[in-house]
């Protein structure tokens, strides 16, 4: 599903009007009426008093336009206008007048604190106030109406996006932002929804389809593409019943060191369990007996170092390498990744160490093969392309970096970005329970599985993303967060291929 700016929202807007012929009157009545089946789908009529807070421009006229409706099949409304300013868009203002004509009598108008309403726990909060037109944070009296509505206990359901978060800009004011317990949002969602900062803020929300132009949405490169389970579907190739194990290629996972080789076990054993063909560890000597035992599937290679990797030398041509995990930074590690990095010719995905090697040794940045993937987590992100001062000024920075070395970023957290070309794809599986030491270990043998059975390097880390995602979400139900450990992300692998197929009573994200 494509995530679009607010400007294309803007002229999405207009070309939907244009070519349907309709006002953007229409299109608001359109918005406020599919707001309204949701609710009366939930209310059934029930005498629950509603209190709707609007702004003044087309946010606060879809509030105003849901509170004729509501008020028109018999629903206790309440409707305030935040009277910040005179400038009241034209849909407002129709909307303003709609619902004088039906109540006889005008919206409260606010304008200051004294104005505020007390509202009772059992009730209703519409959030109208700011749409996707936010410009500055709120401030004043605004604020600290923001701040009213989320002191109380009441129900909070925002229109669009929560009143002071911007669409894809970085906050600036915590204190100026409503935190609803659920937003309804028009047509797409927005990028703040799923950034650390201001994803919190987004715990539930749903898209509501108030039928903008097919065209302009469908053709429109967009900001970001969600990575949902319709989208995952397409990336997966089914498998021929002539197959043999050839066909899925040989991965070499080069990883671990004393004291460290649990890292290289998480990966050899998910890159087999996603399904490359074979796979071989490249190990230090310290750590033969652990891998042979731990993983009896993979075949093994020692390093001539026995307790970390120095010169990373194999005898066959892999189809697909990963590199990194627990095998240390030291000069021995550097060096051993430096050799590798001037040999390889298949693809190669970096992570955790080879990562922290190249922030120390900055001339192997030059080294690194075009398409490779690196898998940062945070803090080998920043020693990689430095300080970044909010999440939208990190991703600008990872595409810098990801553009000038030709390389295939994933930045590791709650909603994983993987970033190449320009583009970024934006993952929606995984939880909590995955914030455990491994986890990032699995996720390169995953990736590296499907690179070597022959999904290209981008598709493997979108696809890798999300089976492992949905692994981590398998895993949860079966133990929950807490006990969850990354050999469990492991084992759910073959059910997040099964479960990407499995029909949903209600399928959660619909496909562009
Ligand atoms: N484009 C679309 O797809 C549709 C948009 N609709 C609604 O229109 C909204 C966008 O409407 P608008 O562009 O009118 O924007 P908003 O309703 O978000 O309001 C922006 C207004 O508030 C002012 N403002 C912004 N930040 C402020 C601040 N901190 N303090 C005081 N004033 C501030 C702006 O100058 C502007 O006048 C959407 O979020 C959505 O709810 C719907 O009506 C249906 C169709
Ligand atoms: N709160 C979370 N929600 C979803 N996924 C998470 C969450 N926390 C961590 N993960 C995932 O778990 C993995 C952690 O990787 P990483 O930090 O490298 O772990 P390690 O270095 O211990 O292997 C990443 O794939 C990340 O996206
Ligand atoms: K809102």
């Amino acid at each position: 599903m494509k995530i679009f700016s607010s400007k294309q929202f803007y002229e999405a807007d207009k070309i939907t009007t244009e070519k349907q012929g309709i006002t953007s009157v229409d299109l608001m009545e359109r918005a406020a009426t599919q707001i309204y089946g949701w609710l009366h789908q939930r209310l059934q009529g029930a005498q629950v008093p509603i209190h709707i807070f609007c702004g003044i421009g087309n946010n606060g006229g879809d509030g105003l336009a849901l509170g004729r409706l509501l008020v028109e099949n018999g629903y206790l409304v309440k409707c305030y206008i935040a009277n910040y300013t005179d400038k009241r868009s034209p849909s407002f203002l129709t909307n303003y007048s709609r619902y004088k004509d039906v109540t006889k009598n005008w919206p409260l108008l606010m304008t200051c604190v004294e104005d505020f309403p007390a509202i009772a726990r059992e009730d209703i909060i519409i959030d109208a106030l700011f749409g996707i037109g936010l410009n500055r944070p709120p401030e004043g009296w605004v604020k600290q109406l923001i701040q009213h509505i989320n002191t109380t206990p009441a129900y909070k359901l925002s229109i669009d996006i929560p009143s002071g978060l911007y669409a894809e800009q970085a906050i600036t004011d915590h204190e100026a932002i409503i935190k609803p317990n659920h937003t309804l949002t028009f047509q797409a969602p927005k990028l703040s929804f799923f950034l650390p900062e201001s994803g919190p803020y987004v715990t539930f929300y749903e898209i509501l389809n108030i039928g903008l132009d097919e065209e302009y949405m469908q053709t429109t490169k967009p900001v970001a593409q969600l990575i949902a389970k319709p989208q995952a579907q397409r990336f997966y190739k089914q498998r021929n019943k002539y197959a043999h194990k050839g066909n899925f290629g040989h991965a070499l996972v080069a990883a671990g060191s004393y004291g460290s080789m649990g890292a290289a076990v998480l990966s050899t054993k998910s890159t087999l369990r996603i399904g490359a063909g074979k796979v071989t560890a490249f190990i230090p000597e310290c750590g033969y007996n652990i891998m042979q035992i731990s993983v009896p599937e993979a075949l093994v290679q020692t390093d001539v170092n026995p307790k970390v990797l120095s010169k990373i030398e194999f005898d066959f041509m892999p189809d697909a390498i990963a590199v990194g995990m627990g095998m240390g930074t030291g000069k021995e590690s550097v060096a051993a990744l430096r050799g590798l990095l001037k040999k390889v010719t298949c693809p190669i995905l970096l992570d955790a160490d080879a990562l922290n090697c190249i922030s120390s040794t900055k001339t192997l940045l030059k080294l690194i093969p075009q398409n490779a993937i690196l898998t940062p987590h945070s803090g080998e992100l920043e020693r990689l392309i430095g300080e970044w001062s909010d999440d939208y000024d990190k991703i600008e920075k990872t595409k810098a970096f990801s553009k000038k070395y030709n390389v295939i970023v994933i930045i590791k957290g709650a909603n994983t970005i993987i970033i190449s070309e320009g583009e970024m794809y934006i993952n929606t599986t995984g939880n909590p329970g995955m914030a455990t030491a491994g986890s990032g270990d699995v996720l390169s043998g995953v990736i590296t599985g499907l690179v070597a059975q022959g999904y290209d390097p981008l598709m493997s880390s979108v696809f890798g993303v999300y089976l492992h995602g949905s692994a981590g979400n398998i895993a949860s139900q079966l133990i929950g967060f807490e006990a969850m450990i990354a050999s469990d992300i492991t084992e759910a692998l073959g059910d997040a291929f099964i479960e990407l197929f499995r029909q949903d009573e209600q399928q959660q994200a619909p496909a562009d």
